[in-house]
């Protein structure tokens, strides 16, 4: 394969738009550099959930919640950490980009690191895989894929993953085969990764949490209901949401 080019910004016509006045909003929130007391990478939480705690309509169905603005939102988080992280299941659910799709003032873009935890080596991607083209295109970066120690990885598919900038890196796993997270944070360490947002998961390392709620309910495979102009309140550390709900 050729050299790939410079991670540049996405094609326009993918663009989101995050208004520059809600950063302050999220500032407090976003990776502070690692320190001697947290030598770790800052690892943010965030996914999208329904009302009824759902992240989609079943298992292996991409599934839409967050609206515009909130997923603009998530791609401005996208552009101030260096990895992102999913799960096996979300990658070959999904076949996600795992770029951050906002306009750079500069023309050139620092895209997170995709991160794929697959300790048995499931996703066997073919050069068309998303995340791999837009890689190749210079629209993104391509993924680290975490396998388990002693995992054989077919030899095409590391060349494919591979030849795109991306790695296989083996992590030693405990009991039921899973990583510790804190193995997880200590490879990204490894690879001069200081910060990383998690698509769920994490939990005893979480730094921070930006999670959204989409105003909706799912039933297996299909979008049940939804609250019509409903208005969020907070009241004092819980937030309450009232609206009218509009049935399919
Ligand atoms: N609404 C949202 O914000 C999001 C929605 N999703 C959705 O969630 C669904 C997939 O979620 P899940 O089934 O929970 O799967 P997942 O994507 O978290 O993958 C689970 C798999 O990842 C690997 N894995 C996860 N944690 C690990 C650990 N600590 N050590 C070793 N391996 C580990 C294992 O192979 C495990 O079977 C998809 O439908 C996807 O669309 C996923 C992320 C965000
Ligand atoms: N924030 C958010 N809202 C939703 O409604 C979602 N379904 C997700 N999913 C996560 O984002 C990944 C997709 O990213 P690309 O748009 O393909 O870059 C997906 O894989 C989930 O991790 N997130």
């Amino acid at each position: 394969m050729p050299p790939l080019p410079p991670p540049t910004c996405v094609p326009p016509s993918d663009l989101l738009t995050f208004p520059p006045s809600l950063i302050p909003l999220f500032t407090p929130y976003l990776p502070t550099p690692p320190s001697p007391s947290h030598p770790l990478p800052f690892l943010t939480l965030t996914f999208a959930t329904s009302l009824d705690s759902a992240l989609s309509l079943g298992p292996g169905l991409r599934t839409v919640l967050s609206g515009p603005a909130s997923k603009a939102m998530t791609h401005f988080l996208r552009s101030r950490h260096a990895a992102i992280l999913i799960g096996v299941n979300t990658t070959l659910a999904d076949d996600p980009s795992l770029n951050c799709r906002l306009p750079s003032p500069s023309g050139t873009h620092t895209h997170p690191r995709p991160i794929i935890l697959d300790p048995r080596a499931r996703w066997r991607p073919t050069p068309d895989a998303k995340v791999l083209a837009l890689a190749r295109a210079g629209h993104g970066l391509a993924p680290f894929v975490l396998v388990a120690e002693g995992t054989a990885v077919d030899a095409g598919v590391r060349d494919v993953v591979e030849g795109h900038g991306g790695r296989y890196i083996a992590v030693a796993v405990g009991e039921g085969g899973r990583f510790a997270w804190r193995n997880v944070l200590g490879v990204l360490q490894g690879e001069g990764l200081e910060s990383v947002m998690v698509e769920g998961g994490g939990e005893e390392v979480v730094d921070a949490v930006v999670l959204t709620v989409a105003p909706t309910w799912v039933e297996r495979g299909r979008a049940a209901a939804r609250v019509e102009g409903g208005r969020w309140i907070p009241l004092g550390e819980d937030v309450v949401l009232c609206g009218r709900l509009k049935k399919d």
